[in-house]
C-alpha cells in the first residue's frame, strides 16, 4: 500500500465503496433469508462474504469450493436478480473461493425493508481469492462434504425411486456386496440421486466403519488437472485410492473429457479389484452414456444399476406432506394438492415453491391459502403452465434458422451454428426453470458460463439488431403458444 495522502484516498475510498455494498448486501441478505428459510439460508448462504464490484460484475466469496458450487448452482441465478435490483449497474455475480471471506450478514434479519447492519470482517481489498486447490489440500480434501439434511429419513419412498432406495440402503448397510459394486443411480434432473449419495455417506461416516470421499465429476476433474499443475498426481491418486467408498456425482460430465475419464477408470478398477466400493450417478444408464469410453460404460454397468423414474402425483404429495410437516408450518391439502398438479418438472422445484410459500407464510405470518399460493408462485407456476422443454426449443430454433439439430450441442463454433444455439439457450433460460448449469448440460455439456455469456449476446444483439430482436420474440411466441 503508498503511504501519504494518496494512500490515504484510496483507503478511505475503498472503505466508502464497501460501507456502500455491506448496505445492499444486508438487504439482500434479509431477502434471501426471508425467501429459503432461516435453516436453508444458515446452511448454504450465511458464510458467503462481499467482494469487489469490477464493471457490471460483483465477487462473492465462500469459504469452501463444495459451498461455491452448491451455491452456484441453487442461487447463483437468484444472487444475480437481486444484485440487479439493488444495483442496475450490476448484471453478473462471480462466486469465488476465498480463504478470508467478509461473511455475510449474520443478524436477524426481520425483513427485507429493515435490515441489519453488516458485518464486515477483512475489508475486501484484503480477501484472497483461491480459485484452483493447491497441493496440500488435494492431499487433505477427499473427506466427504455430506449435507446433513440428505439422510434416508428425510428421503420420501414412492414407487418411481424404491428400487434406487433399497440398493442405496443396501450399499450402505454392508458396502462392496457382490452384485452392488458399481451401484450406479440414474435419472432426471431433481429427483433424489444426490440426496441418495449423500444418505450412503452419512450412513456409513455415522457409523464410523469406512473412509468416504463424495465429490461430482466436475470436482473430480478439477482437482485431477490441479494435481497434475502442482505436480502431485501420485498423491492424487493415492489419496482417492486408499478410501473406502467413493462416490461421484453427475457423472455425465466426464463426456468429452478423456483424459479425466481414463484417469477415473484407472480409480475404478484400482478400488474395485481391492473390494472398495464405488457409487455413482447420472443423467443416463451406462449404455445410454455414449460420450463415455466404452470400457468404462461396461465396467460401469456390471454391478447395480437403478434408474429414479419421474415423480408421480402420490409421490409429490407424500413430499409435500412430508417437508410440510417438518417445516412446522401448516400448509392445507388443497394446496399441496394443487402444487403437486401443478409442478411436475422434479423434486427440488417442487421443494423449492414449499419453501418459498412457507417462507412467505412466517415473514407475514398469514396462513398458507390457494389463493395465496398463486400469487407468491405465479412465476414457477407461469413457467410451468407453459411446460416448453430445451429439447422444443433446440429443434424450433434448429429449424428456424435451418441448421441440424445436432449443431446445438456440438462443438462448432461458427457464427451460422454459434448464434441460433445462443438464441436457444436464451430462450430456455426465458420459457424454462431450469438452471444455468442444467442448461449448460443439455447443449453438449457445456459451461453455466456459457450460457450466461449466451444470454447476455443475445439481449446486446436484439437491443442493435431490430430484425434479430423480432426474430427471437417470433420464436419465442410459437414456443409460448
Ligand atoms: N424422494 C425424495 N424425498 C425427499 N426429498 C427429495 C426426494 N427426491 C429429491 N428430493 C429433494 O429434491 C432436491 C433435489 O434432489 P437431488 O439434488 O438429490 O437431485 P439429483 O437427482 O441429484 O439432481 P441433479 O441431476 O440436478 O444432480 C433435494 O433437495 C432433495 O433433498
Amino acid at each position: 500500500m503508498t503511504g501519504g495522502l494518496e494512500g490515504y484516498d484510496e483507503v478511505a475510498e475503498a472503505n466508502a465503496q464497501k460501507s456502500i455494498l455491506d448496505i445492499h448486501w444486508s438487504r439482500i441478505c434479509a431477502r434471501l433469508k426471508a425467501e429459503v428459510g432461516e435453516v436453508e439460508y444458515n446452511t448454504w448462504l450465511r458464510q458467503m462474504g462481499v467482494g469487489p464490484v469490477d464493471e457490471d460484475e460483483i465477487t462473492l466469496y465462500l469459504p469452501t469450493r463444495f459451498l461455491r458450487d452448491w451455491v452456484r448452482g441453487q442461487y447463483g441465478d437468484r444472487l444475480g436478480a437481486l444484485w440487479h435490483a439493488e444495483i442496475p449497474a450490476i448484471r453478473r455475480v462471480e462466486l469465488q473461493v476465498a480463504r478470508s471471506a467478509s461473511p455475510a450478514v449474520d443478524g436477524d434479519a426481520p425483513s427485507a425493508d429493515s435490515a441489519p447492519a453488516a458485518t464486515a470482517a477483512a475489508p475486501v481489498v484484503e480477501a484472497v481469492a483461491v480459485e484452483e486447490p493447491r497441493a496440500a489440500e488435494v492431499r487433505s480434501d477427499l473427506a466427504a462434504p455430506l449435507d446433513p439434511r440428505f439422510t434416508f429419513d428425510t428421503f420420501v419412498v414412492g414407487k418411481p425411486n424404491e428400487f434406487a432406495y433399497a440398493c442405496a440402503r443396501r450399499v450402505a448397510e454392508r458396502p462392496s456386496s457382490p452384485g452392488f459394486n458399481p451401484l450406479f443411480l440414474y435419472g432426471g434432473v431433481g429427483l433424489g440421486k444426490t440426496h441418495l449419495m449423500h444418505a450412503i455417506g452419512s450412513e456409513l461416516v455415522r457409523e464410523g466403519r469406512v473412509s468416504v470421499a463424495y465429490m461430482s465429476a466436475e470436482k473430480f476433474m478439477y482437482r485431477f488437472i490441479a494435481a497434475i499443475r502442482s505436480q502431485s498426481t501420485m498423491e492424487f491418486k493415492e489419496q482417492l485410492r486408499s478410501v473406502d467408498v467413493l462416490m461421484i456425482d453427475d457423472l455425465q460430465f466426464l463426456i468429452g473429457k478423456d483424459n479425466t475419464q481414463e484417469e477415473f477408470f484407472h480409480t475404478f478398477n484400482a478400488l474395485v479389484d481391492a473390494g472398495r466400493q464405488i457409487v455413482v450417478s447420472a443423467d443416463k444408464s451406462p449404455s445410454d452414456l455414449s460420450g463415455l469410453e466404452d470400457r468404462l460404460r461396461t465396467r460401469l454397468g456390471c454391478g447395480m444399476v437403478a434408474d429414479i423414474h419421474a415423480t408421480t402425483f402420490e409421490l409429490r404429495i407424500s413430499i409435500l406432506e412430508a417437508k410440510a410437516a417438518a417445516s412446522g408450518v401448516e400448509v392445507p391439502a388443497k394446496v399441496l394438492e394443487f402444487l403437486a398438479h401443478k409442478i411436475t418438472s422434479n423434486v427440488r422445484e417442487l421443494e423449492g415453491a414449499l419453501n418459498r410459500l412457507i417462507a412467505h407464510a412466517n415473514l407475514f405470518g398469514r396462513p398458507v391459502t390457494l389463493e395465496a399460493t398463486q400469487d407468491v408462485l405465479h412465476d414457477i407456476l407461469k413457467a410451468n403452465n407453459r411446460r416448453v422443454t430445451i429439447e422444443e426449443i433446440q429443434r424450433k430454433v434448429a429449424e428456424h434458422w435451418n441448421i441440424r439439430l445436432t449443431d446445438m450441442s456440438s462443438a462448432r463454433r461458427s457464427t451460422v451454428v454459434a448464434r441460433p444455439r445462443q438464441v436457444a439457450m436464451y430462450l430456455s433460460k426465458q420459457l424454462t426453470s431450469r438452471s444455468l448449469p442444467e442448461i449448460g448440460r443439455k447443449f453438449g455439456n457445456r459451461d453455466h458460463t456459457t450460457v450466461i455469456y449466451a444470454v447476455r449476446r443475445v439481449m446486446e444483439l436484439m437491443e442493435q439488431d431490430p430484425a434479430f430482436a423480432e426474430d427471437v420474440e417470433l420464436l419465442r411466441r410459437m414456443l409460448e403458444s
